[in-house]
This record gives C-alpha cells, sequence and structure tokens, in this order.
C-alpha cells in the first residue's frame, strides 16, 4: 500500500522549472541582413521571435509532447536580450532535459517562469527547452536542408558542432512546417506566421489538457494525502492496538508456556501412568491367561460333575425308593422311640435317685473313714503302750505299718492317701517324717522321677484326680502352697527370693482360738490350678533350701522342710463350703554329734536340730500326759506345728530307719521316738465344713 502512495520526497521535490530560451531572438538564428537593423520596430522583433519559435517548436512537436506554461503571450512580451542572444544557443535535447532545478540557468533566464510539477508526472516523454549559453557566436546556422524532421535535437546540437555546412539556409528555415505541408517560401512570412499561430494554439491546447491533468493528479494527490492521513491515524490506531495485542500475545505465550510445561508434566505422568497401566494389563493378560488355563480345568470338572450327577440321579430314584422303604420303617420305629422314652424317663428318674443316694453314700464313706481311722489310731494307742524285749536281745515295737525294702513307694503312698482324702473332706492333715540323717526321709516325702516319686508329687497328683472326680458332684476347689523351712531356729519363705525378702520379718500366728491354723506373716502363698504348677514351686523351693555335706549324708538337708498345701472347696447344690489343709514335713535329720563330726557351722546346725527335735518329743509327750501347759514355743517346728500336733488335725509321723547294723544306735533312739509319738493321743480332728 506505501508503495502505491507518493513518497514525501517526490512531493516535495521542488517544481520542476520550465525554462525557456529565448527561442527566436537569439542571434544566430537572424540573418545577416537583420543583424544590421541594431533598433528594430517591436513588430518586426515579435515576428522574428514568433519565426524562430515555431521553428523550434515545430522541430520538436514531431517526436515529442511539448509542455509549455505560461501563455505565449508571455513570450511575445518578452524583451529581447541582445546581449545573450548570440550567446545562446538553442538547444532541446531529449535526453539533457532539465528536469528539476538546473542552477546553470539563472532564474528567468529561460521563457515562462515555474511550473509547480515535473512535467515528469504529466506524460511519459519530458521535453523541456533549455537555454544555455552558445559555445560560440559565429557558429553558422544549422543549414535546413540537413535536417530532417523527427531528427532528435541532440543529432542537431552534435551536427552544429560539426563544421558548418558549405550551404548554409536562412534561419527562418529552421521553423517546423506542419505536417503535409509543403515548406514555405522564406518570403510567405504571412505563411510561416499562420503556421507557428496554429502550432501555438495546437500547444495551448495541450499544455490546457495537461494542466487538467496536472489538476486531475492534484486531486487524486489530495486524495492520496487524505487517504495517507487517514491510514496514518488508521496505523496509530492500528499500532497502539497492536501494543496490545502484543501484550496479549505476551500473556497468551505465557499461558502458553506455562501451559506447555504443564502439559509436559502432565505427559510424563500419563507416560508413567501408561507404563503402569501397560505392567497392570500385562499382569492381567497373564492373570487372564492362568484363568483361562483354570477354566479349561474348570469345565472339565463340570464336565466331570456332570457325568457324577447324572450317575446320582440314576442313584437317587434308587434311593427315593429305599428312603420311602426306609420311611416306612421309620414309622415303625417311631413307635419304638414313643416307648423307649418313656423308658429313658424312667431310667433318668432312676439315675436321680441313685445319684442322691451317691451323694448320701459318699458323705456316708467320709464319715466311716473318718471313724475308721479314728478307731486305728486309738487300737494303736492301745497297742503301742509298750515295747517288748526278747530273752534273745531283740526288742520289738509295733506301729501301725511297717514298710521293708521290698516295698515301692507306691506301697507307702497308699498307705497316706486316705490322710490325704481327708484334706479334701475339710481336716487337717500333718505327716512327717522323722528320721537318722541320711536313714531316706527327703527319698519317702519326695523321691525320684517317675515309680520313685515320693509321697508330695503323688499326693499333688492324687489330689488333682479326686478333685476332678469331686467336680461331677458339683464340686469347685481352690488351692494355695506354701513352702517353708527352719533353719538354725529362723523361718525362710522358699518361693521367694532372697532378695525380696531380705528386710522381711517372720512370724507365726494362730488365727482362731481353737488354735486350728497357723498363720506365718509375709510367707508368700501361691495360688494354683494344676500339678505342673506346684512341680515349678518344688523346684524352686528345692533351689534355695540350704543343703550341705556333711559325714552322714552327702545332701544332708540340715533345715526342716514344711510344704503346705490349702484347699477350698464349695458345693453349690449342697451349699456346703469345705476348708482343709495338707502339711508335708520333711524333718532334719536327727544326729549324734560325736558321730557326725560337725563342726563350726555345721556342728551349730546338728546343734538347732537336735535340740528342735527333741522340743518336738516334749512336745508330744505334754500332750500324751495332758499336761497343763505344752512347750510348743520352745522351737520353731513346735510352734508352726502347733495346729498338726495339738489341735484339730489327723497327724501321721512316718520313721526312716537305717538297716545299717553300724546305726543301730540311732535307729533304736528313732524307734523310741516313734513309739512315744504313737502312744500320743492328741484328740479327735473335726470336719471343717459348714453351711454357706
Ligand atoms: N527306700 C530307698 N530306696 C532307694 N534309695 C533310698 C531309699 N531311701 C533312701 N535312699 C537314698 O539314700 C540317700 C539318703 O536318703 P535321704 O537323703 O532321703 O536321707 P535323709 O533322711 O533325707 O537325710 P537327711 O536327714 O540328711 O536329709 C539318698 O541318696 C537316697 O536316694
Amino acid at each position: 500500500m506505501a508503495s502505491k502512495l507518493p513518497t514525501p520526497s517526490s512531493r516535495l521535490r521542488p517544481p520542476t522549472r520550465l525554462q525557456l530560451p529565448a527561442v527566436g531572438v537569439s542571434g544566430p538564428k537572424r540573418r545577416a541582413s537583420d543583424e544590421g537593423d541594431s533598433n528594430p520596430s517591436p513588430s518586426k522583433r515579435t515576428r522574428s521571435s514568433l519565426k524562430d519559435l515555431g521553428s523550434s517548436l515545430s522541430q520538436g512537436s514531431e517526436n515529442s509532447k511539448v509542455s509549455i506554461m505560461g501563455p505565449p503571450t508571455t513570450v511575445l512580451r518578452r524583451p529581447a536580450v541582445p546581449a545573450a542572444r548570440n550567446k545562446m544557443r538553442r538547444s532541446v535535447s531529449m535526453a539533457s532535459l532539465a528536469v528539476g532545478s538546473n542552477t546553470r540557468n539563472p532564474p528567468g533566464a529561460g521563457f515562462g517562469s515555474t511550473l509547480s510539477r515535473s512535467n515528469s508526472k504529466l506524460s511519459g516523454s519530458n521535453i523541456s527547452l533549455t537555454g544555455r549559453p552558445s559555445s560560440t557566436t559565429t557558429r553558422a546556422p544549422v543549414a535546413a536542408s540537413t535536417r530532417r524532421p523527427g531528427t532528435n535535437i541532440t543529432s542537431r546540437v552534435n551536427n552544429a558542432a560539426r563544421p558548418p555546412a558549405a550551404s548554409k539556409a536562412p534561419a527562418t528555415e529552421t521553423a517546423q512546417l506542419p505536417a503535409g505541408r509543403s515548406k514555405r517560401p522564406a518570403w510567405d512570412t504571412k505563411g510561416r506566421l499562420q503556421d507557428m499561430e496554429e502550432t501555438v494554439r495546437l500547444l495551448t491546447a495541450e499544455r490546457q489538457d495537461n494542466q487538467d491533468k496536472l489538476a486531475k493528479f492534484e486531486s487524486k494527490l489530495s486524495e492520496l494525502h487524505h487517504e495517507k492521513q487517514s491510514l496514518n491515524s488508521h496505523l496509530t490506531v492500528t499500532s497502539s492496538a497492536s501494543l496490545e495485542k502484543q501484550a496479549q500475545l505476551d500473556k497468551l505465550q505465557a499461558q502458553l508456556l506455562e501451559l506447555e510445561q504443564s502439559g509436559e508434566a502432565k505427559c510424563r505422568s500419563l507416560e508413567r501412568s501408561i507404563r503402569r497401566l501397560e505392567e497392570d494389563l500385562a499382569a492381567r493378560e497373564r492373570d487372564n491367561k492362568n484363568l483361562s488355563a483354570d477354566l479349561d480345568i474348570k469345565i472339565d470338572e463340570i464336565n466331570a460333575l456332570k457325568r457324577t450327577l447324572s450317575e446320582c440321579t440314576s442313584a437317587q430314584a434308587l434311593v427315593t425308593a429305599q428312603l420311602a422303604a426306609a420311611t416306612a420303617q421309620v414309622a415303625e420305629r417311631g413307635a419304638e422311640v414313643v416307648s423307649l422314652r418313656a423308658a429313658l424317663s424312667d431310667a433318668q428318674s432312676e439315675i436321680s435317685a441313685l445319684r442322691r443316694d451317691l451323694l448320701q453314700g459318699e458323705a456316708f464313706r467320709k464319715k466311716l473313714h473318718n471313724q475308721v481311722q479314728e478307731l486305728k489310731v486309738r487300737a494303736d494307742s492301745s497297742s503301742m503302750s509298750g515295747l517288748r524285749s526278747h530273752a534273745s536281745g531283740a526288742v520289738e515295737f509295733a506301729y501301725d505299718r511297717v514298710f521293708g525294702p521290698k516295698h515301692t513307694q507306691a506301697d507307702v503312698f497308699e498307705e497316706v492317701s486316705q490322710l490325704v482324702q481327708s484334706t479334701l473332706d475339710g481336716y487337717n492333715v500333718c505327716v512327717f517324717a522323722y528320721g537318722q540323717t541320711g536313714s531316706g526321709k527327703t527319698y519317702t516325702m519326695e523321691g525320684g522321677s517317675g515309680s520313685d516319686a515320693g509321697i508330695i508329687p503323688r499326693t499333688v497328683d492324687h489330689i488333682f484326680t479326686e478333685m476332678t472326680r469331686l467336680a461331677e458332684q458339683g464340686w469347685e476347689y481352690k488351692m494355695e502352697v506354701s513352702i517353708l523351712e527352719i533353719y538354725n531356729e529362723a523361718l525362710r519363705d522358699l518361693l521367694a527370693s532372697p532378695a525380696d525378702v531380705k528386710n522381711l520379718s517372720y512370724e507365726i500366728k494362730l488365727t482362731d482360738a481353737r488354735s486350728a491354723h497357723t498363720h506365718v506373716t509375709n510367707l508368700r502363698l501361691v495360688s494354683v490350678s494344676s500339678p505342673e504348677e506346684i512341680y515349678e514351686l518344688l523346684q524352686l523351693a528345692q533351689s534355695h533350701r540350704a543343703v550341705a555335706a556333711t559325714n552322714m549324708n552327702a545332701r544332708s538337708s540340715r533345715s526342716h522342710s514344711v510344704f503346705r498345701l490349702a484347699l477350698s472347696g464349695t458345693q453349690a447344690s449342697s451349699a456346703t463350703t469345705v476348708q482343709g489343709s495338707l502339711s508335708l514335713v520333711d524333718l532334719a535329720g536327727s544326729e549324734r554329734l560325736k558321730e557326725s563330726g560337725s563342726q563350726g557351722a555345721r556342728l551349730t546346725e546338728t546343734q538347732n536340730i537336735n535340740r528342735s527335735l527333741s522340743n518336738l518329743g516334749n512336745v508330744i509327750m505334754a500332750i500324751a500326759q495332758k499336761q497343763s501347759h505344752v512347750p510348743y514355743r520352745n522351737s520353731k517346728l513346735t510352734h508352726l506345728l502347733q495346729a498338726s500336733l495339738g489341735g484339730n488335725s489327723k497327724t501321721l509321723m512316718l520313721v526312716n530307719v537305717s538297716p545299717l547294723d553300724a546305726c543301730i544306735n540311732e535307729t533304736l533312739n528313732s524307734l523310741r521316738f516313734a513309739a512315744k509319738v504313737n502312744a500320743c493321743h492328741i484328740g479327735t480332728a473335726s470336719k471343717m465344713a459348714k453351711k454357706v
């Protein structure tokens, strides 16, 4: 668009000046006869000028458009310049037309004044008549015969530069003749003047036409100028809009960049998701493959099941028939069931009656059991009133039961088990093991493993077996275990670690006025519900028990140990509770100081042991003789066993004697002690039972 507009430079270019030389008034065009007229008349000069001008214009009009600005009258009014006339030569050149300013020509030197626009804008060919000083005033005019119509001025100028021709034509002959018209003779001034006027008229018309074109061009130029201004304002608006658009574009580009970045992140995330999905798809395809294989297997199985179902259907028909037969049998059996139910009801009534009889029988058994034991004690007491000495020197003792070397641990426990049973019935029971050191007291009470198990483990098993049997009759029992020892007349809790009982003191207290129970302060009582728990406690107590080596027994127990089991039973159906206890006492071994060879600490232990055993004998004698004062508190042992010795208790003493002849003296002492105890009737134990 800009290319269609006139550039400012072209628009502002100075107007082209069309300078017409003083055509027809220059000297060379005049004949010698005219040159002598130094002061020609105005009419004569005018005719001469018009003659030259017409000649010039006629030459140029044949091949060029000639634009002449200014009326021809201006030329006629213009005064001749004689001084310059001979120095100027007419020069009309297409190539050297002065288009634009011609500084070589002084202002006003040419014909016409100025033109506001360049002729180059008016037509394709430009013609300016430019006068310039002639190089010489003596140059002969170009012969008219050498000029040819249409020959450009340059050629004529060049011709003028050549040496003058021999035949010189008069100046008037240089005027251009109208086309088709014969050359007027020189004397036909009037005709030539008419030709010139004709030429002037044509040029005037052409000039008018050019002026019209110029006016149109200026109008067009004005329109273009306005259009340019409009376009400039539009350009301004467009520029501001463009800036806004650019700002929006920058903003959009920033948003686009963010979108691209977020898009890339999303793309990466999507790519990761796609990879995961592809992996998942592959896994699912594998699963599908496996499922397809499983499906095939299942289809085979279904087919097999269908075959089986078909077989079953056939079998069902058979079974249906059998069922019908069986239904008939069931109906028959139904009648039998009715009669059997009646019989069952009778049987249940009978069982209830038998159970009641059983409970009554159990109670009666317990009563008889207790009476048997009491009668046995009385009979034994009467029979053991004295020992007999034979003439042979043999001494005879009689006891409830004597176990020889061939008897087993089971035989010993069978005798003891009846007392253990009394514990479950609500009695206090105490079993002593008395004897010389190394005579087998600990073996009898604890024993070994398996068939060598002693009274304590067998008692535990027996009690739990009986508890299970009595549970069928509705009895529920709770048990607590405590194990202690009396070492050097001091009580020690064998179920507590020495560190825990460092600052604890143990005191023996009676729990009631009847001295039915004794209680040791700070003693640990452990609730048990299984034999295994009791075995663990026995091992713990064994690890805490004081054992020292002596000459008589490599593992001699140097203390009295007391295993105590407290039982509490409840029978909800009879609303009865019973409380019993079982004390199994492994006494320290008696020994003569002279034979044991004890010294130092061992000697102190032996003295304490013998003193406590001696006091035990004294207590039993006091009880037997029904003395008012029984010295229970002379030793910890008798004080602890006060309830078992003189209270409400069933007490059994086991005496262990050695078969060795070397131990005969200790054996006799032990047998005498046992005979003394056996002769002692400490009273009748009562059952610790009550209704709740
Ligand atoms: N009836 C028996 N059958 C087999 N071995 C026995 C029997 N009686 C005791 N013994 C063994 O004799 C040894 C001494 O027995 P035990 O330790 O029981 O004597 P003790 O009277 O407890 O001695 P102490 O009074 O010094 O503790 C042990 O090795 C024990 O196994």
